[in-house]
């Protein structure tokens, strides 16, 4: 059922205007475009307009942004209750922040998918914040943030390897952003138009691994109701992206390199296998190539999935990155808590860039979410951040400076749990496994601890 709501999408390029129109019509009343920025004003004055999708360039080979920044400028000073959702490459975040700093509502990252973009649009309207540009496990769209010299030769990489359908192994401490990489390379890939299919194979029992990426039929073993396709055949002409993959048990890893090579998968209980046409995005934060030295690793499925690599440097190598992602992550936390303003001192910056980041981008964004979500004022407050990283852990309740009791069990967990990551050098995976918990039991830990 179609929203009652008119929209104005306003872009230089015909294609785009067109594009947005077959997918918008479906779920809203109306779409109306305008292919020259300066009408703008005057349509708004005569037609009764709901939200705006507004592109950040107009003129041929711009790229600064600054006309959509003026254009944003005038249609919040006219019409201060305007939704306005920009559109921008996936490079200019700085000035997708600056746009919402502005008052844009969200911004949507080019090449959009498409219920990316009608999410984003209905939620701009309704006034609730989506995280369009989330990406990941749980945070699906999230752009790739970081100019610093090795996320540039990153990014280049990404770019090429899209362009083909290689098989691509991303390393990289935990955190650093492997899952959001295999994200935009499928995105940027002609595969975009199919579902991004990812498994955690962290989290995959051992006895479930066959079920889940093979699939079953209907009565293969107890519980098999009916049939499923299993995520490899979920994958077929799109990117599968197995996560986590230095955690394979040997058997496993035999099983899945005979579907890679035989390019089909048979499903357990099916007589026949199935063809499948599948791009492979494979992560882990384990030293592969040291797995593979010590056998631990086969190497002949190493091969089969490692056509390219690409190493995610750790956050306190990216140099000014820090700053980009402080200020990306404070404008998406402030506009969905719905917070005034928020700013960071400057002295807060410099030891900022000086913290190690052991958890990575995954860390700072938690911590500014926390800062933005406890901010009394106009500045951000990261000293529970600054305490954690000073205090050896070992240190009692009275030191912490909290009134905590040292047996209250919540207290006892998150100890344990700091413990663990410390030990473990910030590596999730590894830490879950000596505690005893799922990774998704340990993410949802650490969140409830601000960890
Ligand atoms: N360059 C980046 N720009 C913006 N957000 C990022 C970036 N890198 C990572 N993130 C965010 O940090 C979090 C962790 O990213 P992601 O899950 O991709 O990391 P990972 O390396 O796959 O971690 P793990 O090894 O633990 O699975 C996510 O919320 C993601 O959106």
């Amino acid at each position: 059922m179609s929203k009652p709501m008119r929209v104005l999408v306003v872009d230089d390029n015909q294609d785009i205007l067109t594009a947005c129109r077959l997918c918008l019509k479906p779920h809203v009343d109306d779409v109306l475009t305008l292919a020259n920025p300066t009408e703008l004003m005057g349509v708004l004055k005569v037609n009764k307009i709901d939200l705006v999708l507004l592109d950040m360039n107009f003129t041929r080979d711009a790229s600064s942004g600054e006309e959509g920044i003026f254009y944003l400028k005038q249609i919040v000073a006219a019409h201060p209750n305007m939704p306005v959702v920009m559109m921008t490459a996936y490079t200019d975040v700085t000035l997708a922040v600056k746009a919402m700093h502005l008052g844009a509502k969200d911004f949507v990252a080019k090449p959009w998918d498409n219920q990316q973009l009608i999410d984003a649009l209905l939620a701009a309207d309704s006034g609730v914040k989506t995280e369009t540009s989330r990406t990941a496990a749980s945070d699906d769209k999230t752009p790739l943030i970081g100019d610093s010299e090795p996320m540039q030769a990153v990014k280049q990489l990404i770019e090429k390897v899209a362009l083909s359908d290689a098989n691509v192994l991303i390393l990289g401490e935990s955190g650093t952003g492997k899952e959001v990489v295999a994200q935009q390379i499928h995105q940027l890939s002609a595969r975009r138009d199919k579902s991004f299919v990812g498994v955690d194979m962290g989290t995959l029992p051992d006895n479930l691994f066959e079920s889940e990426l093979f699939g079953y039929k209907k009565g293969s073993f107890t519980g098999a109701m009916q049939d499923s396709p299993g995520r490899m055949a979920l994958a077929d002409k799109s990117t599968l992206f197995l996560d986590e993959l230095g955690n394979l048990p040997l058997p496993q890893q035999g099983k899945l390199l005979t579907a890679l090579q035989n390019r089909a998968v048979t499903a357990l209980g099916a007589q026949s296998p199935k063809p499948i046409d599948i791009r492979l995005i494979s992560a882990t934060n384990e030293d592969l190539h040291q797995q593979v030295a010590t056998g631990a690793f086969r190497q002949d499925l190493f091969y089969r999935i490692n056509t390219v690599e690409i190493h995610l440097p750790p956050l306190r190598e990216r140099g000014s990155d820090i700053d980009l992602l402080l200020d990306w992550y404070c404008a998406r936390y402030t506009a969905r808590y719905g917070r005034p303003e928020l700013r960071i001192k400057d002295s807060d910056r410099k030891w900022l860039h000086t913290y190690q980041w052991p958890g990575n981008v995954r860390e700072l964004a938690h911590s500014v979410e926390r800062a933005v979500v406890l901010a009394d004022g106009e500045y951000l407050d990261f000293s529970q951040l600054a305490r954690q990283s000073t205090m050896p852990v070992q240190q009692d309740a009275d030191a912490t400076g909290t009134s905590e009791s040292p047996f209250l069990l919540e207290y006892v967990e998150r100890k344990t749990i700091q413990q663990a990551l410390q030990f473990y050098q910030g590596n999730v995976s590894h830490a879950a496994k000596a505690l005893g918990l799922t990774r998704g039991a340990m993410y949802r830990r650490m969140e409830k601890y601000g960890l």
